[in-house]
């Protein structure tokens, strides 16, 4: 029988269509893909509409288009705190919470490479004249979020709109902003495993890969079993864990920036000499901002920011984790109860928030290397991270 055909058993009904969940998801998968690439989307909400594009990846095509839907000249959004270093002077906001702002964009700033100059605190920014305010229109906090999903940085060129259908029509991906707002949590209860293996490990002979995948399409999040954890979970104990957020530079390629890779290291060996454990290698990379704007924190890292102001200038949080997924995880390994090997007490804290009993930490420090002294000391002063720092 034909994959393709009507009568394969496992078509769906006539009248079956996707839950009003799924379709909320399947929407904002689209729209941040649009983003990355370059292409506008429209953000929708009762009584106003903006449709935005990544300043970072638009290009002239993107800019036709968004003009095309918008009703009035497009505005640059941006994040707070880079608008205040685009400003050149700190940026008085009208309300606390008001985490963003508007630049007007005369034509000579309407260009991509300008748009991304602006965008980014590590590319030169050579105005040709000084950038003036502008009001900040509805649905711009939530579009920045939007951006923020896509690991792309916080800056959107946007432009109100008022005709959501005819977006439609143009191709224009449409979100309603309620369910961007539901994002987050309905991702990580879309978890599941889909393959599970035995890898000997140099330091652990005997672990196993679980992988878990949702229904977001984003990196699979893996745990790495050591030994018979669910076993003891069963029988009332609480397995060492490690809750471990991707460090492609630390965990790979052994980078002396952070303690990322003795951490992981360590976390394992730790595991085997005890006999069993679970490390949640987590796909969060850069505490939740992504490989290539962890590039750009490091390089204002060198130009003197630490690594938590290093973020803020992204126009990102110092940490844009939650532990949901890490959670989600755990419940299905069967493990709900934990001995945590972490020096970070938010971890500890937010996975108790999501339901996890940690019933101990096991301290996880390793010495200094010379380059990340500065940085392990941030973490200590301003992260309240529990390490002994020597002076
Ligand atoms: N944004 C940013 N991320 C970094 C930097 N250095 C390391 N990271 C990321 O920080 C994460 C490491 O955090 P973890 O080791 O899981 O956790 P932690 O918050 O340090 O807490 P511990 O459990 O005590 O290790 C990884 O995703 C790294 O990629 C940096 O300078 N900037
Ligand atoms: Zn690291």
């Amino acid at each position: 029988m034909s994959l393709f055909s009507t009568a394969h058993p496992n078509a769906p009904e006539a009248d079956s269509r996707p839950s009003p969940e799924a379709l909320a998801m399947r929407a904002v998968h689209r729209a941040v893909a649009d983003l990355r690439r370059g292409t506008p989307v429209m953000l929708h909400a009762p009584g106003s509409c903006l449709v935005v594009a990544a300043a970072e990846t638009v290009g002239a095509e993107g800019l036709r288009e968004l003009r095309a839907v918008g009703d009035a000249s497009p505005v640059l959004l941006l994040a707070a705190t880079r608008a205040a270093a685009v400003f050149a002077r700190p940026v008085a906001l009208s309300a606390p919470e008001e985490a963003a702002a508007a630049l007007r964009l005369p034509e000579a700033l309407l260009a991509p490479e300008r748009l991304r100059a602006l965008a980014d605190p590590t590319a030169e920014l050579l105005l040709p004249e000084s950038p003036e305010r502008a009001a900040l229109p509805a649905l711009a906090t939530q579009a920045l979020a939007l951006a923020k999903l896509g690991r792309l940085l916080p800056a959107l060129v946007a432009a109100p709109a008022h005709d959501a259908e005819a977006a439609a029509r143009q191709g224009i991906a449409v979100l309603h902003a309620e369910d961007l707002a539901a994002y987050p949590p309905s991702a990580a209860t879309t978890l599941a495993p889909v393959a599970e293996a035995r890898v000997p490990l140099e330091d652990v002979p005997e672990a196993r890969i679980v992988a878990f995948r949702a229904a977001d399409g984003g990196i699979e999040h893996l745990a790495i079993l050591v030994g018979k954890p669910e076993q003891m979970a069963a029988e009332g104990g609480a397995p060492l864990v490690r809750a471990h957020s991707e460090c492609f530079t630390g965990d790979l390629l052994g980078s002396l920036r952070c303690d990322c890779g003795p951490q992981l290291r360590g976390a394992l060996r730790k595991m085997a000499e005890v006999g069993n454990g679970v490390l949640l290698y987590l796909a969060q990379e850069g505490r939740g901002i992504g490989l290539v704007n962890k590039l750009r924190a490091y390089t204002l890292q060198d130009q003197g920011l630490d690594t938590l102001d290093a973020n803020r200038a992204l126009g990102y949080g110092a940490d844009e984790r939650n532990f949901l997924v890490a959670a989600e995880m755990l419940r299905q390994l069967g493990i709900p109860r934990v001995r945590l090997l972490t020096n970070n007490p938010d971890k500890m804290a937010s996975l108790a928030a999501c339901g996890i009993e940690v019933v101990g930490r096991e301290q996880h420090q390793f010495a200094a290397n010379g380059v990340n002294d500065a940085y392990l000391a941030t973490k200590a002063a301003r992260f309240g991270h529990l390490l002994s720092i020597k002076e």
